[in-house]
C-alpha cells in the first residue's frame, strides 16, 4: 500500500521566524505518518530552526534542492551529506523553476538524484510538462524522457524508494489546477514509465504526486484517483491553516 504524501514546497518565501511559527502552529494538527505522511520543503537556511520547532516529529522537514557533490569548493551550494546529517529525509530535485531559472539540465538532475540517494535521503523528483507540449501531443515523450533521464544509473532497489511529482508548468502558480483526469493521466504515464524501465513491482511501490495549484477546495478530487498518491503544493502550503486542511483532506 502506498501511504499518501502531502508535501508543501515553500520556494523562496517566509523568514526564519515565520518558518518557526508555522511549525509550532501545525504541531498536533497533522495526521500520523502511518495514515498520511506530511512534509514541508523549505530553504536550507530555515531547516535547523524548523527541525528544532518540530516537537512532535510528525511533519517531515525537507530541502528544496541540493548539490550533486557531497563536499568541496562549490561556493554557495548545499551539501546533501550535510542535509542527511541534520536529519532531513527528503529533497526535491529538478523542480521546473530550477530547470528554468537555474539552467538545471537532465544530466544535473540525474546527478542530484544519485547524490540524494547516496546520502540516504529520498528525492522528490519533479517532472515538468509545458502547455505547448501538452497541446501538440508531445507530452508522452516529454514526461517519459524526463523520468528516464533523472533515473539513469539508479538501481531498482533505489528506484523503489523515490517519489516523483508530476507538475505541469501551466498549472504551477496559475490558479488553474489540472483536472483530476489530467492529473491521473500524468501520474499514470509516470508509473508506466517506471514499469517499462524497472518492473511492475517497482512502479506499483513508487509514490507519484501531482503538483500545480492544489488547494483545500480541489485536493479531495485529485486524491480520489488511483495513480495520484499525494500532492506537492506551493502557494497553499504557505498558510498553516491551509496546509492543515490539505493534510486532512480525507475529512474535507
Ligand atoms: O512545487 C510546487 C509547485 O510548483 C506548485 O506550486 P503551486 O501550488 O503554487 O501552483
Amino acid at each position: 500500500m502506498r501511504i499518501p504524501l502531502i508535501a508543501g514546497n515553500w520556494k523562496m518565501n517566509k523568514s526564519v521566524t515565520e518558518a518557526r511559527h508555522f511549525i509550532e502552529a501545525v504541531q498536533g494538527k497533522l495526521p500520523t505518518a502511518d495514515t498520511v505522511e506530511t512534509a514541508i520543503a523549505a530553504p536550507a537556511l530555515f531547516l535547523q530552526t524548523m527541525l528544532e520547532a518540530n516537537q512532535d516529529d510528525v511533519l517531515k522537514i525537507a530541502a528544496e534542492t541540493c548539490y550533486y557533490e557531497d563536499e568541496g569548493a562549490y561556493t554557495g551550494e548545499t551539501s546533501p551529506k550535510a542535509l542527511h546529517e541534520m536529519g532531513i529525509p527528503y529533497t526535491i530535485v529538478g523542480h521546473s523553476e530550477r530547470r528554468r531559472y537555474f539552467n538545471e539540465t537532465d544530466d544535473v538532475i540525474n546527478r542530484k538524484v544519485l547524490a540524494v540517494l547516496r546520502n540516504g535521503m529520498t528525492p522528490i523528483v519533479c517532472c515538468d510538462e509545458t502547455m505547448g507540449r501538452r497541446e501538440t501531443g508531445e507530452k508522452i515523450h516529454w514526461v517519459v524522457n524526463q523520468v528516464s533521464a533523472a533515473l539513469k544509473g539508479v538501481s531498482a532497489e533505489d528506484a523503489a524508494k523515490i517519489v516523483i511529482a508530476y507538475e505541469p508548468s501551466w498549472a504551477i502558480g496559475s490558479g488553474n489546477s489540472a483536472s483530476s483526469d489530467q492529473a491521473e493521466d500524468g501520474c499514470y504515464l509516470i508509473r508506466q514509465t517506471l514499469a517499462d524501465i524497472y518492473s511492475d513491482e517497482v512502479a506499483n511501490g513508487v509514490r507519484v504526486l501531482y503538483g500545480g495549484s492544489v488547494r483545500p477546495d480541489n485536493i479531495a478530487g485529485l486524491m480520489t484517483r488511483d495513480n495520484v498518491d499525494g500532492v506537492l503544493a506551493g502557494g497553499s502550503s504557505l498558510d498553516e491553516q491551509s496546509f492543515i486542511q490539505l493534510a486532512n483532506y480525507q475529512n474535507l
